[in-house]
């Protein structure tokens, strides 16, 4: 069951979501809309192998805004530290972003119980477009579980920013090859 916007103000309240700086003007119906952190990362490499860490070039949002170009990928983070060890979460982009051409998730919407961190956000734009830190560019949904509840412990625990692919600590058991 997907929680509704009051029931996450309540639990935000009770201490069982962490939502950074939580304002009750952005929750929404069956969600709470979360805020474009400060810095984006794009890969340097024009080939990215999935055992190599990649080389990153970082930079921060400017008072003017950050213009994004089509053809590439950019890495952003949520400007919030968000999620809960009592629920799964999801993020989505926002209708009114989405429709102006920024897309900021992808194919990695989904966020364990236990993951407490910035979100990382997948983002291309189809035209350019300027972004500016601090605009609300998204949602999280958090979703009751059933079963045993496991909390997440991996690459990403304590993630502070946006972070990049951490597929190389794969091994290379886990990537079909020999171990
Ligand atoms: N857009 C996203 C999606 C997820 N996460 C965080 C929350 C997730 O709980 C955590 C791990 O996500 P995955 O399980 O999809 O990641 P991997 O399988 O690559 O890593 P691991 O082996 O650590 O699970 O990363 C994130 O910061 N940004």
């Amino acid at each position: 069951m997907i929680l509704t916007g009051r029931e996450i103000a309540r639990e935000v309240a009770r201490g069982r979501i962490h939502i950074d700086d939580f304002e009750d003007a952005r929750v929404e119906p069956n969600s709470y809309g979360f805020r474009l952190g400060g810095t984006l990362l794009e890969y340097a490499d024009d080939v990215l192998e999935p055992d190599v860490p990649p080389r990153v070039v970082r930079r921060q949002i400017g008072e003017d805004g950050a213009v994004l170009q089509p053809g590439r990928l950019y890495l952003g983070a949520t400007a919030e530290c968000m999620g809960s060890d009592h629920y799964a979460a999801t993020l989505y982009a926002r209708r009114s972003t989405s429709t102006l051409g920024v897309w900021i998730q992808y194919s990695a919407p989904l966020g364990h119980c236990g993951a407490v961190i910035p979100w990382t956000l997948e983002i291309k734009v189809a035209q350019p477009v300027r972004l500016f830190a601090g605009m609300v560019i998204g949602k999280i949904a958090f979703w009751a579980m059933l079963g045993e509840h496991v909390r997440y412990n991996g690459r990403y625990t304590g993630s502070t920013d946006v972070v990049a692919s951490r597929l190389a600590l794969d091994s290379a058991a886990s990537r079909g090859g020999a171990p």
